[in-house]
């Protein structure tokens, strides 16, 4: 018997963790109560599974490993992020700290694709594909991310990761005769290493060479390109070292809606509405579809924006517009998604040569010549429609040992069998379309993300707890919500960043359970960055932070929403308003924080000149949450920070100060 990590269970059996397994979306463990292993592998079934749903709690991993900071995330957005929460490193994290004994037993964690190639070989081993692309592992930087685990507490799963990286197509072992009698296949069959679906779609195009880039299309666009240098950049994923071959690296785009946003439209119309019927439609539409312009972003946009709150629109429309403008403007707007993503593959020192096309989108070729002049690529389509499992076959192939490598492979198994040459003088004419597609995110996502605060038209009171009773803050949190408060204004004071010393996310925590009032949470802190989790496991529903104590202010935004909670941004009365631009125009702050005080005290004189910023921004941004924040009265402030804008007043002295807090409310509500 070989000794595993093991625990006792309630009833005192002794439990086996071997291994817990990163599936695609999900976090499985295996136990048995007996393992051993043997020539064939490991002895001793699973006793049992668990799965963790990715959308429950490891968004906040997710954030907190973007959040560290190490260079091993420059494959996120060249260190912007965010970081999937669908990646090792934050499954791995989300295990410690919410299974800490499983995690602790654990001998194994791998992926899923690792724990089936262990049943059926008896080695455990990972894929160079899945390391480098989800686990940060790069083998010119020394394998697995060591810097990175160490900052979040996991060094341990330097131990509990396969020690061996295969390359695609390596031999991982023969069938075991186990495995061999379950499948009905000969005992000692090689099977080959595999790696992600897309990127084995790649090798199905017999897209290997530098310059090529796969783009693979159904309900989604994923683009991924082959470069020989390492690259990193804003909006876009990768590089990945040898995830592909060796000495080469990829990089990743993709776009969330595109063929689900074309098939949503036909649905609309009802079943005698064909796709022939649609494509003649819109081929009758010339290019920019006569002032029609629509956004992909149906269910968020993926690269570059990053926004899962980005959201689809059609604008321009007028009476003239037919279905066939409507179908055309979506299909224009896909190919300008993908144009986009190109460009930002450029500003990263990637230039995609030519694009081979597999999936959906090939079935029309309308939307394949579109594709193609608004990219001014040439595409290539190949004669097996399905890529990946091309791409399977081709593994295999050179695993058995039918061929010397992978490249020898493709030249013999992939074909072309159609190249779709870009129009140039149509390339120019979708320039000015392209123009206004690229604008019509930055001009809506403040609507996108005020769409999700009902509350922002209307003037909303916040009152600054900081003037309250500290030692009952239950009770004044009640007392805020009866005089008619909706949110409760928390400022936490480090000390450094402004001269008071207040509270932090334990008292957050506390007052969380105590009261229903949205928690309006004020970092006037040194490096707001290491507090995200804190307040969001404290149950903050805003977090509002000053840019310039922050290290980078739009990773910060990120990790705030996807954390799950709102962005502020805060100005001091010293502060301009270009300190908070560049976040607003991409969308990434649903509250402005114009104060009125210096941080840290309540009590202070209003300084009026605070307005004249409010007055700006409100002109810039109709729809944001604009606050004003210190010195707030009903006597006279109040009605000047309305009158220029604000639409939330955080008061402290004049509410608590009062013996009629309610009466308070009411006329600051009414100033
Ligand atoms: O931001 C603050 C301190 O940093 C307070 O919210 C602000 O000072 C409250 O002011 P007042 O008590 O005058 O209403």
């Amino acid at each position: 018997m070989v000794p595993l990590a093991s625990r006792s269970n309630e009833d005192g059996r002794r439990m086996v963790v071997r291994m817990v397994v990163v599936d695609g979306m999900w976090l499985s463990r295996t136990t048995g109560d007996a393992t051993e292993r043997t020539d064939e592998g490991w002895r001793g079934e699973s006793s049992s599974a668990w799965t963790v749903g990715v959308s429950v709690g490891i968004t906040v991993q997710a954030a907190e490993v973007a959040a560290c900071g190490d260079d091993a995330l420059r494959v996120n957005s060249g260190g912007a992020g965010p970081v999937s929460a669908e990646w090792m490193v934050p499954k791995s994290l989300w295990l410690k700290r919410n299974e800490p004994e499983v995690y602790a037993a654990a001998h194994f964690i791998c992926e899923y694709q690792d724990y089936m190639n262990f049943h059926l070989t008896g080695r455990m081993c990972a894929s160079i594909n899945n390391v480098s692309v989800r686990w940060h592992y790069s083998a010119e930087r020394g394998g697995y991310p060591a810097s990175l685990l160490d900052k979040l507490g996991l060094g341990a799963l330097l131990h509990k990761w396969p020690k061996e990286v295969l390359p695609l197509g390596a031999r991982v072992g023969g069938l075991t005769e186990a495995a061999a009698r379950h499948l009905g296949l000969p005992t000692g069959l090689p099977v080959a290493q595999g790696g992600a679906d897309a990127f084995i779609g790649m090798i199905g195009l017999g897209v290997l060479q530098p310059g090529e880039l796969a783009l693979l299309t159904g309900s989604s666009h994923l683009h991924l390109g082959v470069s020989r240098e390492a690259m990193h950049g804003k909006g876009m994923f990768g590089s990945y070292a040898d995830c592909l071959l060796p000495g080469t690296h990829v990089v990743e785009g993709g776009q969330t809606s595109t063929g689900s946003v074309i098939s949503w439209y036909k649905r609309m119309l009802g079943e005698e509405v064909t796709y022939d019927i649609l494509n003649a439609e819109a081929e009758a539409v010339p290019p920019g579809c006569e002032g029609l312009a629509a956004l992909d972003h149906f269910q968020g946009n993926r690269t570059p924006h990053t926004d899962a709150a980005s959201r689809g629109a059609l604008v321009g429309l007028t009476l003239k517009h037919t279905r066939g403008h409507i179908f055309r403007a979506l299909i224009e707007a896909v190919c300008f998604g993908t144009a986009l993503i190109l460009d930002t593959m450029r500003s990263a020192g990637y230039n995609p040569k030519a694009i081979v096309i597999a999936g959906g989108a090939t079935r029309s070729p309308l939307w394949l010549q579109v594709h193609a002049d608004v990219c001014g690529l040439p595409l290539r389509r190949t004669r097996v429609a399905d890529a990946c499992s091309l791409g399977s076959a081709i593994l295999a192939a050179v695993c058995a040992g039918s061929f010397a490598d992978v490249s020898t492979a493709v030249q013999s198994m992939v074909h072309v069998s159609e190249v779709v040459e870009p129009n140039p003088r149509m390339t120019v004419t979708y320039a000015a379309p392209y123009l206004a597609y690229k604008n019509l995110y930055p001009a809506l996502s403040p609507l996108f993300h005020a769409s999700n605060n009902p509350a922002a038209a209307s003037t909303l009171i916040a009152p600054s707890i900081l003037a309250g009773d500290f030692s009952n803050l239950e009770g004044e949190a009640t007392r805020m919500a009866e005089a008619g408060a909706e949110w409760l204004h928390v400022d936490i004071c480090d000390g450094q960043f402004c001269g008071n010393l207040t509270i932090g996310a334990p008292v957050v925590k506390s007052l969380r359970s105590k009261t229903r009032l949205f928690l309006d949470c004020h970092l006037a802190v040194m490096h707001p960055e290491s507090q995200v989790q804190q307040f969001a496991q404290a149950g903050a529903d805003q977090l509002t932070f000053h840019p310039e104590a922050a290290k980078d202010s739009e990773a910060l935004a990120v990790a705030i929403r996807t954390a799950g909670m709102k962005v502020g941004v805060a100005l001091q009365p010293g502060s301009p308003t270009s300190v908070a631009l560049p976040l607003l125009q991409k969308g990434l702050v649903d509250t402005v924080n114009v104060m009125a005080v210096e941080p840290g005290f309540g009590g202070q004189p209003f300084q009026e000149h605070v307005l004249e910023k409010v007055r700006e921004l409100r002109d810039l941004f109709p729809s944001i949450n604009i606050q004003v924040d210190g010195g707030v009265n009903p006597n006279r402030t109040a009605k000047l920070a309305k009158d220029a804008g604000a639409n939330i007043l955080i008061a402290g002295t004049s509410i608590f100060g009062s013996e009629d807090p309610k009466r308070v409310v009411s006329a600051l509500k009414q100033a």
